[in-house]
């Protein structure tokens, strides 16, 4: 810089100096000597002038409309927190129970510069103490019960996006912060032993969609069938009928089908309403169950074959009606639809371990809309489940562990507990190697056993068969052949 110019730079500076100092002491003079309310007459007077010739247009969300509070503030406070960028320099972090991480939000006097569909705007924070005569005496005090300073959030952008922003880009931040919300809170475990409880307990199961150990293209599947079932408000709506999904997930004890339901709970971040029908007194106190639930959530029937006889259903009802007791039309009425008039959102999970016991209504298209087999452990789903225990992709027992796997019935559970002896990978599928190898023998050892008992009943049946007179009536079904033919 040459000598001119830093003569030049140094005038500005002190001229700038100068008028600050003069601004500050004229407006604190003016504070001491000039009545407030001529003083605001003249900020208000030249503050409508100031906007009449200015280009910006200016929102004020307040913290409370009326006694209630402002939800437009609330939805800004929480997409706020989600754009926190380089024109912020400072912000406030808080945590609640209900909360699943961190909660930022913005400070007061702070700025955000945000640009929606090329439309720059700026946001501001600002507290005001709540100050006798600005509101209406009792809200007053009511506000004043609850926080000591009122927030407003000032929202400022050229005057030409006025009808972008209050027609997208406000109706953008309502459902942003709808979908941040749903997304931080914490998912609860609710369970019917005391009719849901008031707020559940935290669900913090670890099980996720990517650590499951199920075949990929079911996953893939069950992921696609969530993703258009989340979506589908308009659809569901257009069709007349509740957004309701239901999954049913059958197979062998210990193939995932509770870490599957822990799952789909993470990856949505739903509720999960647990409901024990053996705790279930009526068919009526299973309506208000039902419709004591939240939206957003997931009820689950688990053992849906132990909880109630649904084998033969003519006779369950009969016989339970007497008693009062839940009936499977009673669920399979709620299936069809007692949700459809309050509530959305809600996926019903039913398991079991024999699905050949369930009864075919039940089964029905439109009740449990997709069956998903958890089915025992083939080599993807333990490749699956060695990444998760030892964090390895490949290793030379691979081949041989998976051709195992095409031999013998083992549920992943089982597969889980011998990777959990030992961190050493080597070690680890040595011995489940060893555990298969021991599971063959055993089931090669029982074949054999029950093979020579047999042959030894068919021998002491034998002579006696042969000392009784030959009769072509003995049973029903020799009666049947003969009549037939
Ligand atoms: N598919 C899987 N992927 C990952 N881990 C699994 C899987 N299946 C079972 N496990 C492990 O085994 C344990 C028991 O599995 P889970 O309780 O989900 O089985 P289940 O099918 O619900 O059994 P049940 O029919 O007895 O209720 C889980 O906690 C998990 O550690
Ligand atoms: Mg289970």
């Amino acid at each position: 810089m040459s000598p001119d110019e830093m003569t030049n730079l140094k005038t500005v500076i002190s001229t700038i100096a100068s008028v600050t100092a003069t601004v500050m002491l004229v407006r604190s003079v003016a504070n001491d000597l000039i009545p407030k309310e001529f003083r605001s007459f003249v900020f208000d007077n030249f503050h409508e002038l100031f906007c009449r010739f200015s280009s910006n247009f200016t929102i004020l969300i307040h913290e409370f409309q009326g006694p209630s509070p402002n939800l437009v503030f609330e939805a800004v406070e929480v997409y706020l927190g989600t754009i926190v960028n380089s024109s912020t320099k400072s912000i406030r972090i808080g945590k609640t129970e209900n909360d699943k991480g961190l909660v930022i939000t913005m400070e007061k006097d702070e700025e955000i510069i945000d640009v929606f569909e090329d439309v720059k705007v700026k946001w501001r924070m600002e507290c005001r103490r709540i100050e006798s005569g600005s509101q209406n005496e009792e809200i007053r005090d009511m506000i004043a019960a609850l926080c000591s300073e009122l927030r407003c959030y000032e929202l400022s952008f050229h005057k030409r996006h006025k009808q972008k922003v209050l027609n997208s880009y406000l109706p953008y931040i309502m459902e942003r912060s709808k979908s941040a919300k749903e997304e931080s809170r914490a998912i609860k475990l609710h369970s019917n032993f005391r009719n849901w409880g008031p707020d559940g307990m935290k669900l913090e199961h670890p099980m996720t969609l990517d650590t499951l150990a199920i075949d990929e293209e079911v996953k893939a599947a069950l992921v696609d069938d969530l993703a258009s079932f989340v979506k589908g408000k308009e659809y569901y709506s257009r069709i007349g009928k509740a957004w309701k999904r239901g999954y049913l997930l059958y197979g062998p004890p210990g193939t995932g089908k509770s870490s599957l339901i822990a799952a789909m709970a993470n990856h949505l971040n739903y509720d999960v309403y647990d409901l024990d029908l053996t705790e279930v007194r009526s068919n009526s106190s299973l309506r208000s169950l039902l419709l004591g639930m939240s939206g957003r959530s997931i009820l689950v029937i688990e053992d849906i074959d132990c909880s109630i006889n649904i084998e033969n259903r003519e006779k369950v009802e009969e016989k339970e009606n007497k008693h009062n007791r839940v009936t499977l039309s009673g669920i399979l009425n709620f299936l069809d639809g007692i949700w459809s008039c309050c509530g959305e959102e809600r996926i019903i999970v039913v398991t079991t371990n024999h699905i050949d016991k369930l009864d075919a209504a039940l089964l029905r298209p439109g009740r449990m809309d997709m069956h998903i087999h958890m089915s025992y452990c083939r080599l993807s789903a333990f490749k699956q489940l060695v990444f998760n225990y030892l964090g390895i992709r490949q290793h030379e027992l691979f081949d041989q562990i998976g051709q195992l796997l095409e031999e013998v019935e083992v549920t992943p559970a089982e597969v889980a507990g011998e990777l959990l002896r030992s961190k050493n990978p080597s070690i680890s599928l040595r011995g489940l190697l060893e555990f298969l190898e021991n599971k063959i023998a055993e089931r090669e050892r029982l074949k054999a056993e029950t093979e020579l008992r047999e042959q030894n009943e068919v021998a002491e049946e034998e002579p006696k068969d042969a000392t009784k007179p030959e009769s072509k009536f003995d049973s029903s079904e020799d009666l049947t052949h003969i009549v037939d033919h």
